[in-house]
């Protein structure tokens, strides 16, 4: 018989625990609630999700290390009842080992995890996978081959009744609108179609928090843009707790209610989208979000003076050292205008956007510029360079990294 494809996923599946069993307290009520989406935000081709109770769920000064091997280090997060939470960072921050404590298949080292004020996993307690009432969908959907779409979900509702299973699976692909390939077996469905049963799976025991890893990247990219909407639609009718790990920032942005930005373990920052476009804490956090030109500058007289002009005002005292970050979009080249003297060395077009690489007197490396299509004109090479103050974000120099 075909084993699925992760072993892993095998347990998160049975976790999922029935609405039916309440017996550790944590779990979903969602009967009651369950009609209360309004029509009008159901779909023609899907009915609304059912209705979860959302949980708070909280990481408290987390630790995790393997032998001597630190991954994470002292995480305070909470994904507050009904937000989505995407946790966004480079590969080896620290996003799955997080999401794997959340869901208990691994014990964090230090610190504690609280749903909805009781500890889940801590000192005094650990509450095993199948009796937190969270759920897991993994990256790859790891639906099991040999069963059909309906089995693939009525497995997550192993403390379900069969008939009462068989309702439930089949209300749940009719909440993805994939009711009509309950016979199917996985192979024969598009990525997309795969991704929706996986997230009906996922969902159909009603989980007060939903755990998802990298969702979307199996899914080529016009394909993500409507299976990313769908998601987020379904997770807002279900008012489930989400958490996201996602590596793209635009994916984080574009889902996330808030974002944790990871790096090497660490909590970097916490916010809005806006939040973290606008003032990253630091210079990594800003790279995360957009491309950017770095340049030195250094404090005269309340002003970040640079080899491109003053960029920016300041309180910090005269002499202090900066980085300064130039988002590519506020690099303005044009043919004359106050500014520095600059030469196009390179040019390529991108369709709606120029990008431009231009050497600048004074600097002994070139800058990038994206420019909306055709507005420095073609052969042209000297320009004369300014900055749109709204792309500038200046860091003190001794902290600019963390
Ligand atoms: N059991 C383990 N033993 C040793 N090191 C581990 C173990 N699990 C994870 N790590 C290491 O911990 C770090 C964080 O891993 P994790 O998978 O959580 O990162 P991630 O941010 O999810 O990365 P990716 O985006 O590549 O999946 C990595 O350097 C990884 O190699």
């Amino acid at each position: 018989m075909p084993s699925p494809r992760r072993r892993v996923s095998q347990s998160a599946e049975g976790w999922a625990r029935a609405p039916a069993d309440q017996s550790d307290g944590l779990s979903n009520v969602h009967d009651r609630t369950r009609d209360a989406v309004a029509p009008s935000q159901k779909s023609a081709s899907r009915t609304s999700a059912g209705v979860s109770f959302a949980a708070r769920l909280a990481f408290e000064n987390v630790s995790h290390a393997v032998g001597d091997t630190q991954i994470l280090n002292d995480i305070n997060l909470a994904a507050e009842p009904g937000e989505i939470l995407c946790l966004l960072g480079p590969s080896g921050s620290g996003k799955t080992t997080l999401l794997r404590i959340a869901a208990g298949i691994e014990r964090q080292t230090a610190g504690r995890l609280v749903l909805n004020g009781r500890e889940i996993a801590g000192e005094t307690a650990f509450v095993p996978p199948e009796k937190r009432g969270i759920g897991l969908m993994f990256q790859d959907f790891a639906l099991f081959p040999h069963m059909t779409i309906a089995e693939n979900v009525r497995f997550g509702l192993t403390a379900m009744a069969g008939d009462a299973a068989r309702k439930e699976a089949m209300a749940a692909l009719e909440r993805v609108g994939l009711s009509g390939s309950a016979g199917l077996y996985p192979h024969t469905l598009s990525g997309g179609e795969q991704q929706r049963v996986a997230l009906a799976r996922a969902m159909s025991p009603r989980p007060s928090v939903l755990l998802m890893d990298e969702p979307f990247s199996g899914l080529d990219s016009r394909l993500k843009d409507v299976v990313r909407t769908d998601t987020l639609q379904i997770l807002r009718e279900s008012r489930a707790t989400a958490i996201i790990v996602t590596h793209d920032a635009e994916e984080a942005m574009r889902m996330g209610d808030r974002i944790a930005l990871l790096r090497d373990g660490r909590l970097v920052q916490l916010g809005t989208a806006a939040e973290l476009y606008s003032r990253p804490a630091s210079l990594f956090a800003a790279g995360f979000f957009s491309e950017l030109n770095v340049i030195d500058g250094e404090v005269r007289g309340g002003r970040v003076v640079t080899a491109l002009g003053p960029v920016a005002d300041t309180a910090l005292p005269d002499g202090t050292a900066m980085t300064v970050a130039l988002r590519l979009t506020g690099l303005r080249l044009q043919e004359r205008d106050d500014g520095v003297f600059g030469r196009i060395v390179a040019r390529r077009f991108l369709g709606s956007v120029d990008l431009m690489t231009v050497a600048i007197e004074g600097l002994d490396y070139p800058l990038r510029s994206r420019m909306r299509a055709g507005i420095v004109e073609q052969g042209r090479r000297d320009v004369v360079v300014s900055v749109d103050p709204q792309d500038v974000i200046v860091f003190e120099k001794s902290a600019d990294d963390r």
